[in-house]
């Protein structure tokens, strides 16, 4: 763990100290400012319906959630999203497009934390009492220095409930927790639970020759609540979902053949080469689909698309 924007606190003092006006530091540096931190609702929409290939009930609930809540001057609470689905279906991705329509600096600003399980908490066993007061301290000293502070935590599925709980205190209702308000700040975790629940639902759909945008939330919501109900780990224990605390459970899609060709398309567009679409297919063809008989589903999603391009070009 860093000391929350260490660099930060240093320069107020230097601008404190009238070395610099804060105006002409926060001209050229990051702050907690709306020069730096305004969001474009147009923006993510656009984002998402471009970018985000084959996931119509995601793009759909991240919109509207996102934008109600920064629009709002007075949030009631946090914003807090669950995103739940197999591996390599934009999860993290969309963690990114969120970012980047709220701050200049998208996942670099400082406002921006990341939390991956493995990385960050690796003796959970041994050290969950020392990872607790760490993390609170943290996430406290971050959004003192900005409310409009941003944490995404991934592998969520991994953390022990202990550690999620020690966090429900600045996920709540509460104008203000030790005297600093968290209302303005957005959670998002990001976990594999439910991706064989939500994949069973899609494969149906697909059997029964549906066409994919047909799948309704309504029709996920059930098999994603039992699979954080049955899962071992993280939410259910936690307590999040049993005080609400979490606004909406956003399921992933699976993706098909025709996202991963969708993804390589993309993928040589943003690395300057021309777009092929006889080697796109080519790469996607490559790619492992499950389950076995009926190879429906990209077992990585769209994963492995930009590391495996360049073999393909
Ligand atoms: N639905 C999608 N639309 C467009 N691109 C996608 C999509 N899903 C994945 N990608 C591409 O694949 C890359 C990897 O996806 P991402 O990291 O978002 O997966 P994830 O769902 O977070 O996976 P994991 O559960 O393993 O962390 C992204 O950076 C993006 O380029």
């Amino acid at each position: 763990f860093e000391p929350a924007s260490s660099f930060l606190v240093g320069a107020a003092g230097v601008a404190a100290a009238g070395w610099i006006s804060p105006k002409i530091f926060c001209y050229f540096q990051e702050c907690c400012q709306p020069d730096w931190i305004s969001f474009s609702s147009r923006g993510l929409k656009t984002d998402l319906d471009k970018n985000l290939f084959g996931q119509h009930i995601a793009s759909r609930i991240i919109q509207t959630a996102v934008s109600g809540f920064m629009n709002s001057d007075r949030p009631k609470k946090p914003l807090v999203l669950s995103l739940h689905g197999w591996t390599g279906t934009g999860k993290n991705f969309v963690s990114q497009l969120i970012a980047e329509n709220i701050y200049k600096e998208g996942m670099d600003s400082n406002f921006v934390h990341v939390f991956s399980t493995t990385t960050h908490f690796p003796h959970q066993q041994t050290q969950l009492n020392s990872y607790k007061s760490q993390l609170q301290r943290w996430i406290k000293g971050n959004v003192t220095n900005c409310e409009r502070s941003f944490f995404i935590f991934d592998e969520v599925d991994k953390m022990n409930p202990d550690l999620i709980e020690s966090i429900k205190p600045f996920l709540d209702y509460y104008d203000k927790v030790d005297g600093v308000s968290y209302l303005k700040s957005i959670f998002i975790f990001l976990s594999n639970t439910g991706g064989d629940n939500i994949a069973q639902i899609a494969l149906d759909y697909w059997k029964a020759g549906k066409n994919r945008e047909e799948i309704k939330y309504t029709d996920l919501e059930g098999p994603l609540s039992e699979a954080l109900f049955n899962s071992k780990g993280g939410f259910f224990r936690s307590g999040l979902i049993e005080n609400s605390l979490v606004d909406f459970f956003v399921p992933f899609l699976p993706l098909e053949y025709k996202h991963v060709v969708q993804c390589a398309l993309r993928a040589m567009r943003d690395n300057g080469y021309l777009e092929k679409q006889d080697m796109a297919e080519r790469l996607a063809g490559d790619f492992i689909y499950f389950p076995k008989t009926e190879k429906v589903f990209s077992a990585s999603g769209c994963k492995k698309v930009q590391t495996k391009l360049p073999f393909y070009m």
